[in-house]
């Protein structure tokens, strides 16, 4: 898969394919977005024509912010690569590229890419004016018009999934998503206490961009070198102790490798509880005794 910063002036591929394009933002991939996905995807296998997929950056090209992402893009990007898309259209949010008219935009996809079919969901627009882009897509290319996705009455969309997870309602957001929510990163090196109480846990060095969900204790599964264990994981700014910053650690069940350093992927399953000030370090831990013992049965439930 190849990556390409977007540039009106620049960017032309080879002319002797004829490309797919899927636009939109694809902060993340729902339901919604892996329908337009699979759909494009029918097309390619049957034509042999290449795809490429618009997506934005962690990155607002306007005030130079980070933008905080369900999936920030170094994991889209191992997913779209999977799924085999042949060109990433990187879209940065800025003045220069949102100037560019529709009719410019679309002269480039023509002319530049090659480009002879669009998939794009029934909300599409480039900005304000929906039908008309829709109308316009559709004099320029083979248009795809694919029906929204809808979970209890509502659209899925990128915005919804983020207010579930701020209210961390983890297994509706895997109803959404179609996969559990996670994070993946390298194991670092906590405090040293868990450890003195029975508790090792995996402190995960989480992306900066990552979106993450509200604070609290998840039952999980973790994948380490391609193999899974359940755990209780802690999103936390640890309340029981002073100015600790917000962690991502998990005691995994049945496991005690030295994993240091190693890249780590954490699944959240189920919502257990919020964060508690304990009084004292020995409460906290009699806490997640209790905790254990809980995650314990579920997993056994769930068996
Ligand atoms: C299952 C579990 C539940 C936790 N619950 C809380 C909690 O309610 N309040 C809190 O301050 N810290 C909580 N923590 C985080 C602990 O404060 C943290 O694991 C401990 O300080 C050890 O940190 P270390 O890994 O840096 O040594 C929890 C951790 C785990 C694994
Ligand atoms: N629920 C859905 N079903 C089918 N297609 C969708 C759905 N939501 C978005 N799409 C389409 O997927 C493409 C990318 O969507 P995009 O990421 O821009 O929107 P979104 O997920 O609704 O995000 P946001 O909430 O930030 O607007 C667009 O073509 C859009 O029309």
């Amino acid at each position: 898969m190849q990556i390409i910063d977007f540039n009106i002036k620049d960017n032309k591929l080879e002319k002797n394919n004829e490309r797919i394009i899927i636009l939109g933002k694809f902060n993340t991939l729902h339901l919604g977005h892996q329908k337009l996905l699979n759909k494009a995807i029918e097309l390619k296998n049957k034509t042999n024509k290449e795809l490429i997929i618009m997506v934005y950056p962690d990155f607002n090209g306007f005030n130079k912010k980070q933008i905080k992402n369900i999936l920030p893009l170094e994991e889209r990007i191992k997913i779209f690569k999977k799924y085999n898309v042949d060109y990433l259209l990187l879209f940065e949010k800025n003045a220069k590229n949102y100037q560019i008219t529709r009719e410019k935009f679309i002269k480039y996809l023509k002319e530049k890419l090659n480009v002879t079919d669009v998939f794009v969901g029934e909300n599409f627009s480039f900005g304000k004016n929906k039908l008309d882009d829709l109308i316009l897509l559709n004099n320029n290319f083979n248009l795809h018009l694919i029906k929204l996705v809808y979970y209890n009455n509502q659209i899925i969309s990128t915005s919804l999934i983020k207010m579930l997870l701020d209210e961390g309602a983890i297994e509706d957001v895997k109803k959404l998503l179609g996969f559990n929510y996670f994070y993946s990163g390298k194991v670092v090196h906590g405090m040293g206490i868990g450890k003195k109480y029975k508790t090792p846990t995996a402190n995960v060095n989480v992306n900066k961009n990552l979106y993450p969900p509200m604070q609290g204790i998840y039952l999980s599964k973790v994948l380490i070198d391609n193999k899974y264990y359940y755990g209780i994981t802690s999103i936390s700014n640890n309340p029981t102790f002073k100015e600790r910053p917000i962690t991502f650690e998990t005691h995994i069940f049945n496991f005690d490798q030295d994993i240091y350093d190693q890249l780590i992927y954490v699944e959240l399953i189920k919502f257990m509880r919020e964060p508690i000030k304990f009084t004292s370090i020995k409460k906290l831990f009699e806490q997640i005794e209790i905790d254990k013992k809980d995650a314990i049965m579920f997993i056994n439930k769930k068996k």
